[in-house]
């Protein structure tokens, strides 16, 4: 890192940990930030992964014997403050070429399905801080990631030439499940890092074979402001749960939900025949289903995890990437991502599985694209496909997009579902914060 930069990094602290001073207080800080390729390692050290597929078997047999470190309750456990599981992560793009030819995109912007990868593996990384166990080696633990809440972007392109920055903390615990917030800055012209993203992420402890529960050691909030994480952590997930106990699957729309659908579908009958069955596009508008895009891959164990299941980040990645091919053939412009939210990980998906991601827009409002990936796995031996994760990505256009409209009843739940995660936003509130754009 360049002097200047290292300076600044140091002098910024304040405003990076909102003015806690996190990482000077922690007992278990990683004294120094972590290069972004050590926290990938730094996992496989806790975990104690095989550095050879083959011998993956015989390194899961070995965390085996990790199962009477598990407690029995949470209350044998020792309560944790934020601190504990802060962590700063640098992403040199300024000074490491190599690196930079992984993040940076054609249009000279940093590729954020890599961004997605980071945030997974440094959610992962905070939790075991957060858990960490002096008296031994690896951890019993297995952590996954079962939710991405939310992530904002607060500036819509990244320059793949100034030095990135990740910070990150536990900020409220359950029984088994953790909430991790993370942000990230980058170097700006002025020498300071600026805010550029925000993410709200869910994980889960699992025992160490990934089999059954785990308890997570409890969470102290110290000061006001941790108070406030902490309420905040218990609010988000109330929301959660009536989001889910709302959700389209289960419950009929609301009326005002009704008369939007029914709306949309006077307007695509035509005027001329008095009848329910023959349908026009209006002007300026698209049918959804003209807009799906669908992509396989296999799944190799160079994307596997520690627990030789597939990375979430990779996953993510993947969806996000044919979220923006979507977008982009959709809108006309290429448009870059404002918010992901709600992505959860209902199932592992399982090293040698076959991968299909469908996506499409489903609801559009100015220059905003709502678009939903939807994604399922099949063995290699099985034809039996089942549903892992849906992703929702909101992109924004340069331009004003087409409307979308649902053509069956199945497409106008994916609309309403489309519009409820747009309406959850914040990024147009974000997107106005009061700082430069561009660097
Ligand atoms: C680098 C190392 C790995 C990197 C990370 C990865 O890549 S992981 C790879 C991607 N992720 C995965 O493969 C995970 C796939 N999903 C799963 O295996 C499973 O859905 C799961 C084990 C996470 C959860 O299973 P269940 O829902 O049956 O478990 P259970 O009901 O006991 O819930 C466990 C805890 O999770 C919470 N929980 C469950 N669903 C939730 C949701 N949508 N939002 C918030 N929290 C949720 C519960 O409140 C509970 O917390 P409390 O007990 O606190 O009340």
């Amino acid at each position: 890192m360049k002097r200047a930069a290292m300076r600044l990094w140091t002098l910024n602290k304040g405003l990076l940990t909102g003015g806690r001073g996190l990482a000077q207080e922690s007992q278990y800080k990683i004294c120094e930030p972590l290069h972004i390729r050590q926290v990938r390692d730094k996992l496989r050290e806790i975990v104690g992964v095989s550095a050879i597929w083959r011998d993956h078997v015989k390194a899961m047999e070995e965390r085996k014997l990790l199962h009477s470190f598990l407690a029995k309750s949470q209350k044998a456990l020792p309560p944790r403050k934020m601190s504990d599981s802060y962590i700063e992560v640098l992403l040199p793009l300024g000074t490491d070429h190599e690196l930079r030819d992984k993040y940076v995109t054609v249009q000279n912007t940093v590729r954020f399905g890599r961004i997605l990868e980071d945030l997974d593996s440094l959610g992962v990384l905070v939790c075991y801080m957060h858990n960490h166990n002096h008296s031994i080696k690896m951890s019993p633990l297995s952590i996954v990631t079962v939710l991405v809440d939310k992530i904002d972007m607060c500036k819509h392109s990244l320059s793949p030439e100034q030095d990135i920055k990740f910070t990150g903390h536990v900020s409220w615990v359950g029984k088994t499940s953790m909430e991790v917030k993370m942000k990230m800055f980058q170097l700006h012209n002025d020498d300071k890092y600026w805010p550029v993203l925000d993410a709200t992420f869910v994980m889960v402890a699992r025992d160490s074979e990934n089999k059954g529960p785990a308890f997570v050691n409890p969470l102290i909030p110290e000061n006001k402001e941790e108070e406030e994480l902490f309420t905040q952590g218990e609010l988000n997930k109330s929301r959660r749960i009536a989001f889910s106990t709302s959700s389209l699957l289960k419950v009929a729309p609301s009326s005002e939900e009704r008369n939007i659908i029914h709306e949309l579908f006077l307007n695509t009958l035509d005027p001329k025949t008095i009848s329910f069955q023959s349908r026009i596009l209006p002007p300026k508008a698209v049918w959804m289903e003209d807009t799906k895009l669908k992509s396989l891959d296999i799944c190799h164990p160079q994307e596997r995890n520690i627990f030789n299941r597939i990375f979430g980040g990779f996953l993510m990645r993947k969806a996000y990437e044919l979220a923006w091919a979507t977008a982009c053939s959709f809108g006309g412009s290429r448009p870059y991502v404002v918010t992901v939210d709600d992505i959860m990980f209902q199932k592992p998906v399982e090293v040698g599985s076959m991968l299909f991601l469908s996506s499409q827009v489903c609801f559009t409002q100015d220059n905003y694209i709502q678009v939903r990936v939807h994604s399922e796995v099949a063995s290699l031996d099985s034809r039996e496909h089942m549903t892992t994760n849906v992703f929702h990505f909101t992109f924004m256009s340069e331009k004003e997009v087409p409307l979308i409209f649902p053509k069956t009843y199945g497409e106008s739940m994916l609309y309403l579902d489309g519009q409820r995660h747009f309406k959850s936003m914040s990024a147009p509130v974000a997107l106005k914060k009061d700082y430069p754009v561009e660097p």
